[in-house]
């Protein structure tokens, strides 16, 4: 008798940057399947949507068919973004072109009040230049008193090759600073070709980015204090 194999997939929302202050979409978004589908393997494509202000993540969760791997007894680690409460968060903000980075700044700080983080588990340190983030970024990630480093900078070409220099330097900057100090440090540094690129990034028509790289801080400090702490 032929049998027809499904796959099992569950849809999750994560909410984005212009939707983060709705009490709503803060219930919404548990992390919990809202939506689960059968779909037969045959016709089984994965496709993501994407409609304003939802992401939706489409999982593979199980499947009952001899030649699909059985995810069922995989253990999945993901961090929470339900409350943030208790959690400490650094932010090295670079002071070049602050008229952006000042706007990526208040997106960040808006993300975490809404998360519940209170303004005295946050330090704010400004250096400079992107430039200057990684180093700063290491030292604060070693001293063990944040769960997760948020780096805010804008690089905005200009003439020369002088743009690329500063986006390789803060790119591998941050990088570093998080796989030498063990703490997630969070790339919120625009690399922008125009200023316009620049202003539609901190609350135009392309969302805050300050405010998504804070809900990555905030997701990166649950996953690392929830199931990554190294054993004392
Ligand atoms: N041009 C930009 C810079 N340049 C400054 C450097 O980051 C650095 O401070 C200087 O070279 C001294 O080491 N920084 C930005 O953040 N954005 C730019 O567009
Ligand atoms: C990051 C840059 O490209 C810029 O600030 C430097 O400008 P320029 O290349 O014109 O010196």
């Amino acid at each position: 008798m032929a049998t027809t194999a499904f796959v099992e997939f569950s849809v999750v929302v994560r909410p984005q940057s212009n939707f983060v202050n709705t009490p709503y979409l803060q219930q919404l978004h548990s992390h919990r399947p809202f939506l689960s589908l059968s779909i037969p393997k045959s016709t089984a494509a994965l496709s993501f949507t994407q409609s304003q202000g939802f992401g939706c993540a489409i999982e593979r969760q199980q499947c009952d068919c001899g030649d699909f791997v059985q995810t069922s007894a995989v253990r999945e680690l993901a961090g929470s973004l339900i409350s943030a409460q208790g959690h400490r968060f650094a932010i090295v903000v670079a002071r070049f072109n602050d008229l952006i980075t000042k706007k990526l700044l208040e997106g960040a700080l808006n993300t975490f009040k809404s998360y519940s983080v209170r303004e005295e588990d946050i330090d704010v340190v400004w250096v400079p230049g992107s430039f200057e983030i990684g180093v700063v970024a290491q030292q604060l990630g070693k001293s063990r008193k944040y769960q997760s480093i948020l780096c805010i900078g804008a690089v905005i070409r200009g003439d020369t090759s002088h743009y690329d220099a500063v986006v390789n330097a803060a790119t591998s900057g941050v990088l570093s600073a998080g796989l030498n100090s063990g703490t997630p440090c969070i790339f919120g540094v625009l690399t922008c070709d125009t200023l316009e690129q620049a202003f539609d990034r901190v609350g135009g028509k392309a969302g805050n980015k300050g405010a998504e790289a804070a809900l990555t801080a905030i997701e990166m400090a649950s996953l690392f204090e929830h199931h990554l702490k190294p054993l004392q």
